[in-house]
């Protein structure tokens, strides 16, 4: 795949040359550089929409944004083009800061609204913003394009314009494969788990809205530059819809697709003018049978045919990986840490689900909180691990506050944790799965994921080497190229354990990781979770499996009704009354009655 994109951008470089070569008028050659405006805006959006999984319907009001503030400063106060597109791009870029917003509280139908109302206020306060703005009228005698003073020809601004549709599409293709395009692709698949390994779900949110804004305001700017004139008409919502189009029909999240939409998209309903009344109808009837035969746009059925035709192989070799015990004790401090939760209290309304509840797993042990259906484990779990907030109490990491810290900064100061109903990135393999999960450990910034620097590229590999070592330390190496989502149940239980190391936490939390497992894959769990705690990770275990808890645990806690009723060995806590009345009694019956059953 990675020669592929070689080739694809070898093969994009010739085009651009080859293009200005062989246009024969300026109508051809302005038609092109029209194409490049639209192919950096698809590109920008593509990373909100192919990455995020976002959907943003107010892209020309950020291109109208781009284009008015380049007018303007280039009209007012004499910028030259390089300058008035910088200034927009910032503008823009600020703008796509504040489209982010919303998404801590809304996303699909609602944000798609947001986005919606905004390219409508960008287009009225363009009309309306006379003294400004020009009004109806708009800006007309924008210069022609220059740079430092220089005059640029149609050949000159062609060649920029190409330059900068080749670094964009560089630049974002860098990202995806980065860490910051990872995380992008973990929150838009499972955001639950994103946050619990420590990714900032707003701010990668909020980076893809600035990608796709700076983008748009960027290409405003050249777009009043090739026109030399701009009127609100030509900001409308079909052109956000059309853009929004050049990414889907190309192929959302591929690196060359949305510079084929917008090809295709530019230069369609030019070609289909020839069919007069018919040219509406012609253009709305090819988008559907094209994205009716091919749902993951162009690139992206492409990309999956030749996937199916040359699978890469499943497998990576062990060898290749650092060692798990090595991953795991580069941060010696960070093992055999303590977590103490003090008096924890959470009511739901008028229903207290915890009680006041205190838990102290020590220094390396493997602590296991048991307790009845509805006694208040999860709710522990997601309490500690930031989900909920304790309406009383505190608790702390090798002393650090916890209490009212965001789930992922709880992650990032070393809690990992697993959950009930697996949650696992799907579509992302199973080890950029667990590349995820390193992601803390990943110091380089967005300057060198988007230049992909040798720096960036030796932290990558370690990170994938890193978790190679993880695979093997669960077994799935054999896995490693595989889609999570086809993983079998029990081995997607081991990935998610695996994810969770990869974050090299003080404290593993186990939510009852045996569930739905059969009874060899809960003798290969316990073995694995001895190994871990050998490592010196301390585990909090949140089990219903008895003979589990009693293999591997060296203290348990019982909770019953929200309130901590027990605290102590195995054996000491298994034969106490309290404990036995309230859970072990009702668990060993069931037990029986199982067993009972043909
Ligand atoms: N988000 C919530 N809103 C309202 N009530 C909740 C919420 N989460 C849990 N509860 C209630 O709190 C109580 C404790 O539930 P919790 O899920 O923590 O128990 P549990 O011990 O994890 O049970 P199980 O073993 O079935 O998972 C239950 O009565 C439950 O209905």
């Amino acid at each position: 795949m990675r020669h592929l994109t070689t080739i694809g951008f070898l093969a994009l470089a010739v085009i651009l040359v080859a293009v200005p070569l062989a246009s024969n008028n300026e109508y051809e050659l302005r038609l092109f550089m029209l194409f490049l405006i639209y192919g950096i805006i698809a590109v920008g959006l593509n990373v909100l929409v192919g990455l995020t999984g976002l959907v943003s319907l107010g892209q020309a009001g950020l291109f109208a944004l781009g284009s008015y503030t380049g007018a303007i400063l280039a009209t007012r106060l004499g910028f030259d083009m390089v300058s008035s597109a910088l200034v927009a791009a910032i503008v823009a870029g600020f703008f796509g800061v504040l489209l982010a917003y919303p998404t801590v509280r809304v996303r699909g139908v609602y944000l798609a609204v947001v986005t919606i109302a905004f390219g409508l206020i960008v287009e009225n306060v363009a009309i309306e913003w006379q003294s400004m703005t020009g009004g109806t009228t708009g800006i007309t005698s924008i210069p022609s394009p220059n740079v430092f003073g220089f005059r640029l020809s149609g050949y000159a601004y062609y060649g920029l314009l190409a330059v900068v549709l080749f670094l964009a599409a560089a630049a974002a293709h860098n990202l995806k494969i980065s860490r910051f395009g990872r995380a992008m692709l973990a929150v838009s698949q499972s955001e639950t788990a994103a946050r619990a390994l420590g990714v900032d779900a707003t701010g990668v949110r909020t980076l893809a809205f600035v990608a796709a804004a700076v983008t748009a305001g960027l290409a405003g700017t050249f777009y009043a530059f090739l026109n030399s004139y701009i009127s609100p008409d030509i900001f409308t919502f079909s052109d956000s819809v059309r853009f929004l189009l050049m990414v889907i029909l190309g192929g959302a999240a591929s690196t060359f697709g949305p510079i084929l939409g917008a090809y295709i998209l530019t230069y369609l309903p030019e070609y289909l003018q020839q069919f007069a009344v018919w040219q509406k109808f012609a253009y709305g009837a090819l988008l559907l049978i094209v994205m009716f035969v091919m749902p993951r746009g162009i690139m992206g059925s492409l990309a999956f045919g030749l996937k199916k035709l040359r699978p890469a192989p499943r497998a990576v070799s062990a060898t290749e990986g650092i060692l798990a015990e090595d991953t795991l004790r580069r941060d010696p401090n960070a093992l055999r840490s303590e977590l103490v939760a003090r008096d924890l209290t959470v009511r739901f309304g008028g229903l207290t689900a915890l009680n006041k509840a205190s838990l102290r797993v020590k220094p390396g042990e493997v602590h296991a909180l048991i307790g009845p259906n509805g006694a208040g484990k999860s709710t522990f779990v997601n309490t500690i691990s930031g989900f909920y907030r304790p309406t009383e109490g505190e608790f702390e990491i090798d002393g650090v506050q916890l209490a009212g810290r965001k789930s992922h900064e709880i992650a990032r100061l070393g809690l990992s944790r697993t959950f009930q109903n697996t949650e696992l990135f799907g579509e992302l393999t199973v080890l950029e799965n667990v590349m995820v999960g390193y992601q803390q450990g990943l110091g380089y910034g967005l300057a060198a994921a988007l230049l992909r620097t040798p720096a960036m590229r030796r932290q990558e590999e370690e990170c994938r080497r890193a978790a190679i070592g993880l695979l093997a330390f669960v077994d799935l190496q054999d896995y490693a190229n595989e889609e999570a989502r086809f993983l079998p149940f029990g081995l997607q239980r081991r990935l998610e354990i695996a994810r969770a190391l990869a974050a090299r936490p003080r404290l593993l939390l186990l939510d009852e990781p045996a569930a739905g497992l059969t009874t060899q894959e809960i003798d290969a769990l316990e073995e694995m979770i001895r190994r871990i705690a050998a490592l010196g990770v301390s585990v909090l275990l949140i089990e219903h499996h008895v003979e589990l808890i009693m293999a591997v645990a060296d203290t348990v806690t019982v909770l019953d009704y929200g309130q901590i009723i027990a605290s102590d060995t195995p054996a000491v806590v298994q034969d106490d009354p309290r404990v036995i009345e309230a859970y072990f009694g009702t668990s060993l019956e069931h037990a029986d009655a199982a067993e009972a059953t043909p």
